[in-house]
């Protein structure tokens, strides 16, 4: 390494000074800002040392006194330095008109304790987690550190020059604020879970920008955050109706007029069961995973009472833990440590809920480009009609949500997403959005659903080359995530 000061300009024609001394301020020369740049090994930064330590003058070319102006050279923020420690690859060839050239160095004079220390030093071929003890000190040093000797007029706050070298290092104090910054974030990220309802949900995330990504820009919600322009019927509006059951027999579980009728019968549509592996747990039926179609779980107007009844499962919320981690090409994933049987209910997709119009405006400011979205329909009951479309409702999980948010497209998906409404039976155009096992999840596999459900076995006719590609690797992958021109997934199954 060395800086070179230009030759040919003013008193300095033809002479070049190189200061082993000094620490003037960032940024004025060349090397500091090599030095910040982690251009330099770190054994080049021996050179740069408290002016406070004597000096000795030694002219290369001929016995000189050096000028008053040279002299002055020492403090000008231009001026060339060189490191005896670690001599410039790139020097240049003298040049051509050497008669009139003079070098003059200007070095600390090195103890013989230093000499060693500075032989080691270039030796020394991997900086990083270099020992202390091969910094040279001399007793000035030692003294000036001691405040024995007035310390230099330009004082340099050595904590403000982000010294950084190639790799993680004992001494990289970027790296430690960076630690800093994300301990910050991370605990930020605890906060916003631990306000979630039910069995934890961790993020096992490691890359800052991704945790800076989680923390800053999302929030947990346990409930859907209702946005302007969005009607509600009210609960107590005579609309809202309940089963006949009592509480002490518990509700009829195949007569409950809750239960939604086959379209060709009176028979009653049933979802729940007692799961056969696990009789603690109530979990969609087998036959009812395959079908299309949408739960009414009992509600407050119902004669039976949530304790004994059957048909309280979405309703009870969320029974397993959840981890949100890094998939790497497809962002974020959502996966669990616990075993989930098949047809167990997972847990709601939640966020603002918003009119169709507000979701229109809201995925028009993503420029039409294909990136990540959150936008699920509530369309269930929703003709292609105009005026239909004006009452449907739209869930935007961007801002906020619940872990499910994070659960990617896979086409030959581990779970359903299932229209299920839980209190207000009146409001077609409301209801939840909840997750239900295909089949028996082990812990730690991806969580996933068909962001196209009810497509599950077609094959796009052509790929729209603007659509995001879709990486669930499977063997029958559609290739794509959302139909063409189509986005916002909704929830017709
Ligand atoms: C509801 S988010 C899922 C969580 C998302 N991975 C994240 O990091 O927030 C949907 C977005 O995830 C990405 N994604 C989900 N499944 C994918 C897949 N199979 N292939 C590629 N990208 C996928 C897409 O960017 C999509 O728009």
């Amino acid at each position: 390494m060395a800086g070179r000061f230009p030759l040919g300009s003013g008193g300095n024609q033809n002479r070049v000074f190189i200061d082993l001394t000094d620490e003037t301020e960032l940024g004025d020369t060349d090397v500091p800002k090599k030095l910040v740049q982690g251009q330099l090994p770190f054994v080049t930064a021996l050179a740069y040392r408290s002016p406070t330590v004597p000096l000795k003058r030694k002219s290369l070319d001929r016995s000189e006194d050096i000028s008053d102006s040279s002299l002055s050279d020492v403090h000008n923020p231009r001026r060339a330095r060189l490191s005896h420690a670690h001599p410039d690859p790139y020097t240049p060839s003298p040049p051509p008109n050497r008669k009139h050239s003079q070098i003059s160095v200007v070095i600390p004079s090195p103890t013989s304790k230093q000499k060693r220390d500075i032989a080691i030093a270039q030796s020394v071929s991997n900086v990083n987690g270099m020992h202390i003890d091969i910094f040279p000190t001399t007793d000035e040093e030692e003294r000036v550190n001691k405040a024995a000797y007035p310390t230099s007029r330009a004082r340099v706050n050595r904590r403000s020059i982000p010294l950084s070298f190639n790799s993680d290092s004992v001494l990289n104090l970027v790296s430690l604020t960076e630690t800093n910054h994300l301990s910050k974030l991370r605990h930020t990220l605890d906060e916003k879970l631990k306000r979630i309802n039910g069995p934890t949900v961790t993020p096992t995330v490691n890359s800052p920008k991704r945790l800076a990504k989680l923390a800053d820009n999302f929030e947990f919600v346990n409930s859907y955050q209702y946005r302007a322009g969005v009607e509600l019927i009210p609960d107590d509006s005579d609309f809202n109706i309940g089963c006949a059951c009592t509480s002490t027999n518990g509700c009829d579980r195949f007569e409950c007029d809750c239960l939604s009728k086959e379209e060709d019968s009176e028979d009653r549509i049933v979802p729940y069961q007692i799961c056969e592996n696990n009789t603690k747990l109530i979990v969609a039926t087998e036959s009812f995973l395959k079908r299309k179609a949408i739960i009414y779980e009992c509600n407050s107007r119902c004669g039976c009472s949530g304790k004994r009844c059957w048909n309280h499962v979405v309703q009870k919320g969320r029974a397993v833990r959840l981890e949100i981690f890094d998939t790497g090409s497809r962002g974020f994933g959502l996966r669990s440590p616990d075993l989930i049987r098949r047809g167990q209910f997972i847990d709601l997709y939640l966020g603002e809920v918003i009119t169709k119009a507000e979701a229109d405006e809201r995925e028009n400011l993503t420029d039409g480009s294909h990136t990540q979205s959150y936008l699920f329909s509530l369309d269930w009951y929703v003709k292609d009609d105009e005026d239909e479309e004006k009452n449907m409702k739209v869930i935007d999980g961007r801002k906020f949500g619940s872990a499910t948010r994070f659960m990617n497209h896979s086409c030959n998906p581990n779970c359903k997403i299932v229209p299920v409404c839980t209190t207000n039976h009146a409001d077609e155009y409301l209801y939840n959005l909840a997750f239900f096992a295909y089949k028996d999840i082990s812990p730690g596999t991806e969580l996933t659903f068909d962001y196209n459900q009810g497509e599950e076995n077609t094959t796009p006719q052509k790929i729209d080359p603007e659509a995001v590609q879709c990486l669930c690797g499977e063997i029958k992958c559609r290739g794509q995530l959302w139909p063409n021109k189509r986005k916002g997934q909704g929830s017709k199954p």
